[in-house]
This record gives C-alpha cells, sequence and structure tokens, in this order.
C-alpha cells in the first residue's frame, strides 16, 4: 500500500543525512524510463530542503531489446553513460548521485566515484524504501561482519539440503552494503543491509543444493524443486534439478557468455526488516527483490561479474541466489549457523523467536 509524500520526504531526509550531505553541495538526481515519480519527487524536495543545489539528468533506456527481464538488475554492463562523456562530466561535478534508474556494475560508475563523487541507488517502491529506511545501527552491524571477512582466508557454506561450498578469499575486498553513502567516492544500496564479497579467482569448489524456498532473482521465484550446482575452480559446471534447473540453464543459456557461470559475489544477509516471505506479495515486476538479498540469516551468493570488486570479469548475466537454513564459516569461525546470524541482534531474535513457537 502507498506511502504519503510527508513519509517519503523523512525517509529521504534521514538517508540524506545519514550520507552527509550539506547545504551548498551539488545533488544530481539521475532518472530513467522507470523512475518512480514520487520517489523522484520527494528525493528532490528533501534535498532541496536541506540547502543543495538539485539537477536532474534523465537518461534514455538502454539494452531493453537485449534482455529476457524487465528487472533493471537482470542485464548488466553497457549503461545509458557508456559513450556519454556529457553525462559523465555532470555526475562527475556532482558531490552526491541519487540513481533512480540503476548504473549499478558499470566502468563508467567507478569512474565517477574515483573523483569523490558519491553514489546512491533507490529503485525500490516508496513503501519498501520507507519500511527498509537505513540506520546507524544497519551501517555497525555490517561493518562487523565486512571486518570478519577481511579476516578470513576462507568462506565454507554448508546446509542440511547438501550444500557444501569452499571459497579461499584475500583477492578482493569486503563490501558493506548498508543504504547510505557517508565517505566520499563511496557506492551504496537503498535498501540494503547484507556483507559480500568474492572469492579469489578460481578457487570456489564443491556444490551448491537450492532447496524448497530458496530464491532465484532476477527471477523472483521460490525454488519448489531442488536444484543441484556443481562448482569447480569459480565456475558453475552443472546444473541438475527439475524445471527451474531446465528454465535457469535456459536462461543463462541466451547470454551465450561463459563467464555468466562463475561465482560471483558471496556473504550473508543482516536486514530483519527484510523479509523472505514477501516474494508473494509483490508482481516481479513491482521491486527488483532486495528484501530477499538483505533477509537476515540468508546465504547470497551470485553468478556472473566481478569488475564491482575490482576483478575484469563484465558478463552482463547476473544471478543473485539467496539461500535460508545455510550455515558460513569464516576459516574455523561460524557467522550464521543454519540461517541464524551470530551476532548478538542475531541471538537476541532466534530466542525471542523460539519462545513464540
Ligand atoms: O545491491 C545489490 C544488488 C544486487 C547485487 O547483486 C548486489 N548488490
Amino acid at each position: 500500500m502507498p506511502v504519503s509524500d510527508i513519509d517519503l520526504i523523512r525517509a529521504w531526509k534521514q538517508v540524506l543525512t545519514l550520507s552527509r550531505l550539506e547545504a551548498g553541495q551539488t545533488v544530481t538526481v539521475l532518472t530513467g524510463a522507470d523512475t518512480h515519480p514520487q520517489t523522484l519527487r520527494c528525493a528532490i524536495a528533501a534535498a532541496g530542503d536541506m540547502g543543495a543545489r538539485v539537477n536532474r539528468l534523465d537518461l534514455p533506456p538502454v539494452n531493453g531489446e537485449k534482455s529476457l527481464s524487465r528487472d533493471s538488475l537482470a542485464y548488466l554492463g553497457t549503461t545509458p553513460l557508456t559513450g556519454n562523456p556529457a553525462a559523465i562530466a555532470a555526475l562527475k561535478a556532482s558531490n552526491l548521485v541519487l540513481d533512480l534508474m540503476t548504473l549499478l556494475f558499470s566502468p563508467e560508475q567507478h569512474e565517477i566515484l574515483q573523483g569523490g563523487t558519491k553514489i546512491l541507488l533507490a529503485v525500490e517502491p516508496p513503501e519498501i524504501l520507507c519500511r527498509l529506511v537505513p540506520t546507524q545501527a544497519d551501517r555497525a552491524r555490517v561493518r562487523a561482519a565486512a571486518a570478519q571477512i577481511a579476516e578470513a582466508r576462507q568462506m565454507r557454506i554448508s546446509s542440511r539440503a547438501g550444500t557444501d561450498l569452499q571459497c579461499r578469499l584475500g583477492s578482493f575486498p569486503a563490501i558493506s552494503e548498508y543504504g547510505f553513502v557517508d565517505e566520499p567516492g563511496r557506492w551504496d544500496h537503498w535498501p540494503s543491509g547484507f556483507v559480500l564479497t568474492w572469492p579469489d579467482e578460481g578457487h570456489s569448489n564443491g556444490q551448491v543444493v537450492l532447496d524448497r524456498g530458496d530464491i532465484l532473482l532476477p527471477m523472483k521465484d521460490y525454488v519448489t524443486d531442488p536444484i543441484t550446482l556443481t562448482v569447480e575452480r569459480g565456475y558453475v559446471t552443472r546444473i541438475q534439478g527439475g524445471l527451474q534447473a531446465e528454465v535457469l540453464r535456459d536462461y543463462m543459456a541466451s547470454y551465450e557468455d561463459p563467464e555468466a557461470y562463475a561465482v560471483s559475489h558471496i556473504g550473508w544477509g543482516l536486514q530483519p526488516r527484510a523479509h523472505w516471505s514477501m516474494l508473494g506479495h509483490y508482481g516481479k515486476e513491482t521491486h527488483i527483490g532486495m528484501d530477499a538479498r538483505a533477509f537476515e540469516g540468508n546465504f547470497l551468493w551470485s553468478m556472473g561479474p566481478n569488475n564491482e570488486a575490482g576483478g575484469q570479469r563484465t558478463t552482463a548475466c547476473h544471478i543473485d541466489i539467496p539461500m535460508r537454513h545455510c550455515t558460513v564459516m569464516l576459516d574455523d569461525r561460524a557467522v550464521v549457523i543454519d540461517g541464524v546470524v551470530q551476532d548478538e541482534p542475531g541471538l537476541a531474535r532466534a530466542a525471542r523467536r523460539k519462545e513464540l513457537a
């Protein structure tokens, strides 16, 4: 159901304050064909009310005729900024870019960030933005998890369903996604609340068994029949199962790109206000599935690009797979056990749910 402009302006002001927006700074709101009008209206009102100089840059859509999905995260790589020096110059000259159209994982985005410009992606519907408005507590929790990853040399993921995946760590940084951009050159995504990193190239091995209730994105489907993915030296070499496995194989084959099968980011969800069950209530084209990526205690892994982390792989195909009931080990430390995050908030919530069960 909808939220009022007042609610959304308040949420934008919370995010912009956490992002350290100062009066007199330049904000450029990046819009596209699918930009939500209320999100745009309230972003401009909030930034303007905080004394910023607010510009708007509207860019034409790209890749529509190539992608099988209308989801803005389904087809990555080239963006409306590709070969568009005038637009890139405007964003580089801004202190803060509010990306209401989805630049994600693009080489141009890195170029803009390197100049110190901050970029905040926000394309979920207004009521989801309000429900998942970020807090300093979200930031502290995600950064604590990122510090755990930074110390580790291996992530091992297992489950009763049969998952057993070992990923060597060390080449790539841990990335914190907590929903606001409080440092120069930072990119973040509102809503979020999860931590991720990339395994060393060629050093992921084992198998992933998707069990009933695990989620496939951008399809936004709950898995109903188990899918087994074999992982060898950093690539998914087999995808076995029933109809959903066949659909996944067919979709990925449509990219005709062997790099699509590479293990991409790995990590876990830390956002208690995001919910696994939400997918059942929204049409697939009304959101991009951030509840699924962020719900507390998921193991989120993916296939496809690693240029986001500084790697060389820029495949257009990106599959995100949030899983339930996994155990995530960093070296010999369990950070998630059977879907329960092993930090104070996670354990306290699990104890409360146990009392209620
Ligand atoms: O915010 C995001 C969205 C998609 C993704 O794969 C990573 N982070």
